[in-house]
């Protein structure tokens, strides 16, 4: 699947979900927006803690350190299964421990399901149909495998996976859902993924060349994080127990797609073809009609918007590598009429996230309350607490500076304590309410 981790989330009521991987984390996001209650647990594999930090401190989140190799024994309704490695090179690097993940793993989850009346999702993949040949990919097709090649272990783990779930589902009565995911793309993807997306985009941004394995006329169909979520969500809270494909139908071969990605970082890399990889799928592209119908879900993110976000997100690694921290490095704020703008914070994507919380009158984590300082400290030289509370660093009388003024108030004064409103500093959450007197 394309989750890049080990590890399932849990929303309680109460998902479970492996929380700190690429996907998984976006879910995570996503169920913690909506008001559930969240437990991610991960092995930390391929999933980093850093993908979460700003759910730490929150009432409704927990982070558990686990293999899902072992039994688990917590209190869960709903249990998304997303644990194993996806990129290939990730897959292949261990094998045995890909299969022990995705059979005994997913015997575990399926236990755990049937222990505690939880519903079950498993992150299957577009990769049980193998090298396919049938085009598109509909959920009826029962695939073409090697099931002795450096594949196998991911795909007939999944496979096997997929059974298991409806051997519980028929003899033991658990409610699953599977959705068979392509290829997916977006922020919190690993540097060394070893996918596609990563490899391109970061090649193409290092002015390094584009490694199109084969002739580059394989094809596959690229879908935006953001669509896949909703789709799984979706998918969970349906009453669809047989699998539903979930990717997007566009469909692209690899050599317009490193063409696509130099063009949109404009970048002057060369395009280098490399050997085939063993057992490649050639021609990839969900066949959609099941989720559009029975879901009402298509994807909705264009492909080019999708890359642009994710180009920026691999922009901010390469600096953050270079840098050897998180926090994004101050740049000088636009100045617009005499007055700065507020400029790196709002593209940033977990500043979006605390902006939306905000909106929604989410509780935030103090962690995350404080990173949205520090990026906004960031963002012009004109910062302070009083500034910020005259909404300075945004545009007069917008939507932000409204907020801002609100966040101030209601948030302590990082710079010290007694000041302000709220918590302490110490990691407990605080509430952000609109509207409150002062
Ligand atoms: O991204 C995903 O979601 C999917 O990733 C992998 O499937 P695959 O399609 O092989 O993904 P990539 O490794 O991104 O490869 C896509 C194509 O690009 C090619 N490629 C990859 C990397 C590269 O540097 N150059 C290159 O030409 C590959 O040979 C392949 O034809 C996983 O096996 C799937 O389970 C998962 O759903």
């Amino acid at each position: 699947m394309s989750d890049t981790t080990k590890q399932d989330v849990l929303p309680r009521p109460r998902p479970r979900s492996p929380g700190a991987g690429f996907v998984g984390s976006h879910l995570t996001d996503k169920l913690m927006m909506d008001g559930h209650e969240v437990t991610v647990v991960d092995n930390f594999f391929t999933g980093r803690k850093r993908n979460v930090e700003h759910w730490i401190g929150h009432e409704n989140f927990e982070l558990i350190n686990h293999d899902v190799v072992e039994p688990l024994y917590i209190e869960v309704d709903q249990i998304y299964h997303l644990a194993s490695p996806a990129s290939p090179p990730n897959y292949m690097y261990n094998p045995i421990k890909t299969l022990k993940t995705n059979t005994i793993g997913t015997l575990n989850m399926l236990g755990l399901a049937k222990r505690v009346g939880a519903r079950l999702l498993l992150a299957s993949t577009s990769e049980v149909y193998g090298d396919p040949e049938v085009h598109p990919q509909s959920e009826e097709y029962w695939g073409h495998v090697n099931p002795i090649g450096p594949r196998a272990c991911y795909d007939e783990g999944k496979r096997v996976a997929e059974t298991m779930c409806y051997a519980y589902m028929k003899q033991e009565g658990v409610e699953v859902r599977v959705a068979r995911i392509f290829n997916t793309f977006g922020s919190r993807m690993h540097m060394n993924d070893g996918r596609v997306v990563s490899n391109f985009i970061l090649q193409a941004l290092q002015g390094e060349p584009l490694t199109v394995y084969g002739s580059g006329s394989q094809t596959r169909a690229f879908q935006y994080v953001s669509d896949l979520v909703n789709g799984l969500v979706s998918l969970m809270n349906s009453n669809i127990s047989s699998p539903v494909n979930l990717g997007n139908p566009e469909e692209h071969t690899i050599l317009e797609f490193a063409r696509l990605i130099k063009s949109l970082v404009v970048s002057r890399s060369q395009i280098q073809f490399l050997p085939e990889a063993q057992d490649d799928p050639q021609r990839r592209r969900p066949d959609i009609r099941k989720a559009k119908l029975m879901l009402g879900w298509e994807p909705v993110v264009p492909l080019e918007e999708g890359l642009n976000k994710t180009i920026q997100y691999f922009s901010r690694e390469l600096e953050h590598q270079a840098n050897n921290q998180y926090i994004p490095k101050p740049k000088p704020a636009r100045m617009k009429k005499g007055r700065p703008r507020h400029t790196q914070g709002a593209s940033d994507e977990l500043n979006e996230l605390v902006w939306a919380a905000l909106r929604q009158k989410v509780i935030l984590p103090e962690m995350a309350g404080l990173r949205l300082l520090t990026a906004l400290s960031a963002s012009g030289s004109a910062f302070s607490r009083n500034a910020a509370s005259r909404g300075d660093g945004f545009e007069r009388g917008g939507a932000n500076a409204a907020l801002a003024r609100e966040f101030y108030t209601l948030t302590p004064d990082p710079r010290g304590a007694g000041q302000g409103r709220g918590t302490s500093r110490t990691g407990r959450p605080f509430r952000l309410l609109r509207g409150s007197k002062r």
